[in-house]
Formats: structure tokens, sequence, C-alpha cells
């Protein structure tokens, strides 16, 4: 068994709201929030007395204790508002991505019985469709100006005289985010994060990754999912750095804001690293404000890394840890190690975190020093569970609190641990999970399919792509018709990207697909 060696921290048994922004007062004219493109600023003291606003707004408008809100929006600077608004008035929030299919967001709707929505104009129309087919949810409103849209806007909730809710929060077990995760098998399922499990991550990371005022961190990742939620939005709050916000990556609109708003810290996922080490873009920029960059959500290969870097003038790309089940972190390599941490490694154990590796055949055994075995880990950020479902959270967090990540790794003499495998089904296309079980049921519907499995294959690139392999009922059916029908269904990261025809799905006896088959093909 694996130790963190780092000293412990505290549980921290706060609501979320309060430990991220309860220093936010003090803060007075700081800036807390800045558009990256348009360059509109919240201070931090407008970023606490707005969210108490929306607070108070949102609880006159009916949000209860316990009600879930879905928040559904590209990054703003309205999103934390919305956020921390919608936690102070007692909801849980499910994050939604923006470009799901209305059919997708009405069953993450559903499954996690959500009343409310939060939205912004552009994509009122999608979730008036996902709320029609889901039913349940009482009022959407958007966080940008309402227009013609028919919704009130968060805005308008900002001249309310509506007192500020008083919620007693029991941060150990009330569900503070919601997102969705397929974990390592199965659909996406709704993670329960409780404030505990949030904040308690925050104090076990900040060591690690100490930021400050004068700090200036670029939130391009989403903050729809844990990562962009705790690295690109509770941290940097929480300790007074400034957040530029990006809605979505493109490549010279990200480097632009690099240079313009003197950014130091890059939390990104591969595919950017990728762009900074080779797209010629790149020479066009002043990055020199640049201090270092950290990588997480999908694995990063070790001379990708290094070739950024090298290129940028920076110490190594460091790595982070975890999964959304983890809130999310249990390894980063530190700020301070990160010249000296070797090459391809995903960090250190973090405080109060324990860690096995385990056998793949048998996960009571602990395999011998410096041999690969499936992450398995403890500590005070693992999930509550899955929403409503016991057997899967059953699967996932043993009787004695240990969640099986599903991934293989080894670790070195010194403590730093290696991902070198995955034994989940899960694919990762550029840091987002596509659960092969979802594309399967999607295109078991298509007339002309007779049965079909999904793998993660590698592409030019080094991204993981999902490939499908279909069995034809229709003998007509030909490779883009199979791509089309897809695409017209899902959110654009979980299209298929290749196909294969082949005659038989290959099955064990419980009728589980073989993937391993597949992929040895
Ligand atoms: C910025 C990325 C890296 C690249 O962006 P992109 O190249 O524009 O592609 P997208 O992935 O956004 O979009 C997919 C497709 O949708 C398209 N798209 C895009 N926006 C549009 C549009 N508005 N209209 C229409 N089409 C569009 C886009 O063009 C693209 O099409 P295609 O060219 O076919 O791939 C993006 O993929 C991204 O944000 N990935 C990261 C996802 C992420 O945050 N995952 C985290 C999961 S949680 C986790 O792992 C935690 C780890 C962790 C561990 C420990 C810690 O301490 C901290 C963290």
């Amino acid at each position: 068994m694996f130790r963190s060696e780092y000293a412990d921290v505290g549980v921290v048994d706060e609501p979320i709201h309060d430990v991220v922004l309860g220093g936010a007062a003090a803060r007075g004219d700081a800036p807390a929030l800045v558009d990256g493109v348009a360059g509109t600023t919240l201070t931090y003291v407008q970023v606490d007395q707005f969210h108490r606003k929306v607070a108070a707004g949102l609880a006159q408008a009916g949000v209860r204790k316990g009600d879930v809100v879905a928040l559904h929006s590209p990054n703003t600077i309205a999103y934390p508002v919305a956020f921390y608004g919608a936690t102070r008035a007692g909801a849980s929030v499910t994050t939604v991505h923006p470009l799901a299919t209305p059919e997708e967001f009405a069953r993450q709707l559903k499954d996690s019985a959500a009343s409310w929505i939060v939205t912004v104009t552009p994509l009122a129309a999608a979730a008036r469709r996902a709320a029609e087919l889901a039913g349940g949810v009482r009022e959407i409103f958007v966080c940008d100006p309402a227009g013609d849209s028919g919704h009130r806007s968060l805005l308008d909730l900002l001249g309310t005289d509506a007192p500020e809710p008083r919620i007693a929060v029991d941060p150990a077990d009330d569900v503070a985010a919601l997102p969705y995760s397929s974990g390592t098998t199965g659909r996406p399922k709704g993670v329960m994060l409780t404030h505990r499990n949030i904040a308690t991550n925050l104090a076990q990371l900040t060591p690690m990754m100490p930021m400050g005022p004068g700090d200036r961190i670029l939130a391009v990742l989403p903050f729809f999912h844990i990562y962009g939620l705790t690295a690109l939005m509770n941290a940097p709050l929480r300790q007074g750095a400034t957040v530029v916000v990006l809605p979505r990556f493109d490549l010279d609109t990200f480097l632009a804001a690099i240079e313009e708003h003197r950014i130091n810290g890059l939390y990104v996922a591969p595919p950017i690293v990728l762009a900074l080490a080779k797209h010629p873009a790149v020479e066009g920029y002043d990055l020199s404000s640049l201090r270092y960059i950290v990588s997480a959500a999908a694995p990063l290969d070790a001379d990708l890394a290094r070739a950024c870097s090298q290129r940028l003038g920076l110490p190594p790309v460091g790595q982070a840890y975890g999964m959304t089940e983890l809130s999310p972190g249990t390894h980063v390599v530190p700020l301070a190690a990160m010249d000296t941490a070797p090459p391809g490694t995903v960090g250190k154990l973090i405080p109060n975190t324990e860690m096995r590796l385990v056998s793949l055949d048998d996960p009571a055994v602990d395999v011998a020093t410096g041999e690969p075995g499936e992450v398995v880990v403890r500590g005070p950020q693992v999930m509550k569970g899955y929403l409503g479902r016991p057997q899967a959270t059953a699967e996932m967090i043993d009787g004695d609190g240990w969640l099986h990540t599903g991934d293989v790794g080894t670790v070195d003499a010194d403590g730093w641990l290696f991902v070198v495998d995955r034994v989940k089904e899960l694919i990762k296309y550029k840091g987002f999970q596509v659960a092969p079980a979802d594309l399967e049921a999607l295109l078991l519907t298509h007339d002309g399919i007779a049965d079909a499995a999904v793998i993660g294959v590698t592409d030019d690139d080094g991204n993981e792509i999902p490939k499908a392999f279909v069995v034809r009922s229709d003998p007509a059916l030909t490779e883009d018709d199979v791509l089309s029908y897809v695409a017209g269904r899902v959110a654009p990261y979980k299209k298929v990207r290749r196909v294969a025809f082949i005659d038989d799905v290959p099955r064990a006896a419980s009728g589980k697909i073989l993937r391993r088959q597949l992929r040895e093909g």
C-alpha cells in the first residue's frame, strides 16, 4: 500500500460556495473573472454580491434544498456566479455539455430529476426541447441578457430584494455537483460529489499547486467537467487569482489571450499540448508570461510533452491524474518538482490519499513492487456514489472504501505513478468521455445494423477515437451511412470516426463484448 508522503490536510466540512468565496468580499476590486475575448471583468466583490443575489432570486423562484439545477453553458464569466448561486440556494448542480443534443440533455435531466435549467440564449431552444422531452422542469433561466428569449435572466435576479437564503448544508452528505461519467463501464451516470468531497480535494491540491493574487489562469477547458470546475474555477477563485475565460478552444484566440492577458498558468488536455508543440501559429505570439503548463484528462505522450516545453522554454509539462469520481484529483506533479519529476509520470499521491496497485486477475492481491497493477485509491475525495445506482457504485467502490479506477499503473522507487494501460472500456476523445455502451445502443437503433461494438483506436495525432465494428443486416449499408447516422444524433465529441464491417461481434458466454479481441483484431 502507498500513502501520500505529504502532511495530511484536514477534511473540509464547509459548503463549497463558502470555501471558494469566503474571502472574496475582502479581495474587493481585484479581478476575479475576465472575458478573454470581450475583456469584461467581474471583481471579487462583484462575484460575492452577484452569487448571493442569484441565490436569493433562485430561492424566490422556488429553488429549495436538494433540488437539482442543470447548468448548460459554455465557459463564461457568469458560469461561476450561476454555480455558486445555485449551491448557496441549496441545490445540487448537474453540469451539462453545451453541445449535448436535446435527447442527450433530456436523458440527463430525467436521470438527475433536475427541476431547473440555467442556460444561455443561443442554447435556449435546445434546452426547451430537452425540458419538453424530460418533463419536470419548472423554469429555464438564461445567464446572459434575455433578449426576446422569453426566459428570465440571472441578470434580472441581481435586482431582487428577496432575502439571501440561509440553508443548512451537511457537507459530508449533501451533493454540490452532479457531473455525468460512465466510470469504468456502461452508460453515463450521475456522480454525486459532496461539498466535503470537492472542498477537501481543493485543500489537498493547494499545497502541490499553489496560486494566488497576481496569478492569471486561462480557462479554456470546460467548467462543466470536474477538471475545469476544480482547476480553473474553484481553485483559482479560492486563492485570489484571476481567471481569464474562453468559451471554446480556437488556437489563435487562445494564443492571443495568453499574450494579451499575460497568462502565467495553463491547465490543458493533450490536444492543446500538441498544438503548442507543433503548430506554426505559436510563433506569432508572445507567450513569455507563461510559467507552467499542467495537462490532465487523457494520457500525454512524454516526447510530445518535451517538445512543447522545449519550444516554449518552460519546465516540463506536469501531469495530474484523477477522474470525475475522485473530485477529481489523486496525483499531481507538484509545481515545485516539475523540473525533477521523471518524464511521463502523472505525479505523486496528494495528501490524505492512499493507493494500491492490484492484480488484474484478483483485486484482493497487490502486485509486486515495480509491476503493473490496477490503480485503486482511497481518500476523502472518493465520490459518495452514482445517483440511484447502488450496484454500479458497489462495483466501483469496494467495502473498504477503495475506488477501482480501471487504469493500470506502475510506481517507481520514488513514488511517482505512471499510467501504462486501461482495463475499463471507456474511450477518451480529447479528454472527453465517450461511453462505448452509448454508441452501441444508438447503432442498434439503425434498421440496417444487426449488431455493433465500439472501441477506442489511435489516430495519426495520437488522439483516441471511437471505431465501430458493425454487423450489417442491410448489405448496402456503407461506412458513410454509419458515420452520418451517429453524427446526426450525438454531441460532436461522441462521433464515431471509423467503421469496420464484421460478421459477428465477439462475445463471452455472458453476452459481454470481448473488446480485447476486437483491439487485437
Ligand atoms: C479544448 C479541447 C482539448 C480541444 O478542443 P477542440 O479541438 O475544439 O475539440 P472539442 O473536443 O471541443 O470538440 C469536439 C468536436 O466538436 C466540434 N465543435 C466544438 N465546438 C463546436 C461548436 N460550437 N459547434 C459545432 N461543432 C463544435 C469540434 O470542432 C470538434 O470536431 P472535430 O474536429 O470533429 O473533432 C477539448 O477537447 C477539451 O476541452 N477537452 C478536455 C475535456 C475535459 O476537460 N475533460 C476532463 C474530464 S475530468 C478529468 O479527466 C479530470 C482530471 C484531473 C485529474 C487531477 C487533477 O488534479 C485535475 C484534473
